[in-house]
């Protein structure tokens, strides 16, 4: 079998550990029965020895699998990744969800979207990434006694993200261990108007709200002074014309997201700006993982 799974982008400034959509970046696997097991790795993390020893993925779909087959049948894994490790594009969140929806496709059992996310909010303990790497789309999510409730809205073609790629990982774990264990009330009214404001702005497409709905004042600051260069990747962007510009998920990338006759211009200013950053331009996905082939 084949799977792709998107990258996502995840809080979209004030939506911390709930908002997220998926973009047209994909990892694929494809898994084959054999005789003894194997890895191998394309791309992202192709110099890795470790990740052929002790991988993720592989490590999440025999839990899987074993729990559906009753048995750990050997398979070999072919990985072609395409999401950076360690950007802020749901790189983890894409190998959770892969790695779940392929074991239960070898198992030959069947499961709804809503099963696979519910799975995998077991490993992931915060849903922003995982909805829409499960459904695509922009997705608003809550886990409520466990499991996650979450609502899609499609993304039209009239939109696109540039985005802006450092060549210096933010790990997620070390970058959640920045952030305070409280804030004061004034904060998370600032933080929970704005995302109630931005979800609405996706779902009614008033895509001129997007730039006031998408500030934060949790954890963007302070993730983004590690990395000081962001505060100018932000300020160009939004100077270009960018609807709305955030540090994508824990960092270390930077999300904009553009009317789609703004991408060329925006992505060309931010390339003059930073040359040594990769700058890409992406269509958004509304499907999030396929398992494209049997
Ligand atoms: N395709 C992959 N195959 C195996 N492991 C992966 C893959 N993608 C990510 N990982 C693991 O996840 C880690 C990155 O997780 P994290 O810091 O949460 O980054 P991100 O912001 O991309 O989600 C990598 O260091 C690696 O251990
Ligand atoms: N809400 C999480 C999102 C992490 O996204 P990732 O793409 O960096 O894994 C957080 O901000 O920690």
């Amino acid at each position: 079998m084949k799977i792709k799974i998107p990258a996502t982008s995840a809080n979209l400034g004030p939506g911390f550990d709930c908002l997220g959509l998926a973009i047209a970046l994909y990892n694929e696997v494809c898994i084959k029965p054999s005789s003894y097991q194997s890895i191998s790795v394309k791309g992202e993390g192709e110099e890795n020895a470790k990740l052929k020893k002790n991988n993720i993925f592989v490590s999440i779909f025999y839990d899987i699998y074993q729990e559906l087959a009753g048995k750990k049948d050997p398979f070999r894994f072919e990985f072609f990744n395409a999401i950076p490790f360690s950007r802020g594009l749901g790189s983890s969140s894409a190998v959770i969800v892969g790695a779940i929806a392929s074991a239960y496709e070898m198992a030959g059992v069947k499961a709804s979207r809503e099963t696979i996310l519910n799975k995998a909010i077991l490993y992931e303990t915060h849903p922003d990434n995982i909805a829409p790497a499960v459904f695509g789309g922009f997705t608003s999510s809550v886990v409520e006694s466990g499991r996650v409730k979450t609502l899609k809205k499609v993304l039209g073609e009239k939109l696109k993200v540039v985005m802006v790629i450092p060549d210096r990982p933010m790990s997620t774990a070390h970058s959640r261990t920045l952030l305070p264990k409280s804030y004061p009330m004034k904060n998370v009214v600032y933080n929970l108007s704005r995302a109630s404001l931005l979800t609405a702005a996706f779902f009614s497409e008033n895509w001129e709200f997007l730039r006031v709905a998408s500030k934060d004042c949790m954890h963007e600051h302070r993730r983004m002074k590690q990395m000081k260069e962001l505060f100018e990747v932000r300020e160009i962007a939004l100077r270009s014309g960018a609807l709305m510009s955030t540090l994508s998920g824990s960092g270390s990338s930077f999300f904009n997201l553009v009317k789609a006759e703004d991408a060329p211009k925006v992505a060309i200013a931010l390339k003059n700006a930073f040359g040594m950053f990769r700058v890409e331009i992406f269509e958004l996905d509304n499907n999030g993982f396929e398992i494209v082939k049997s």
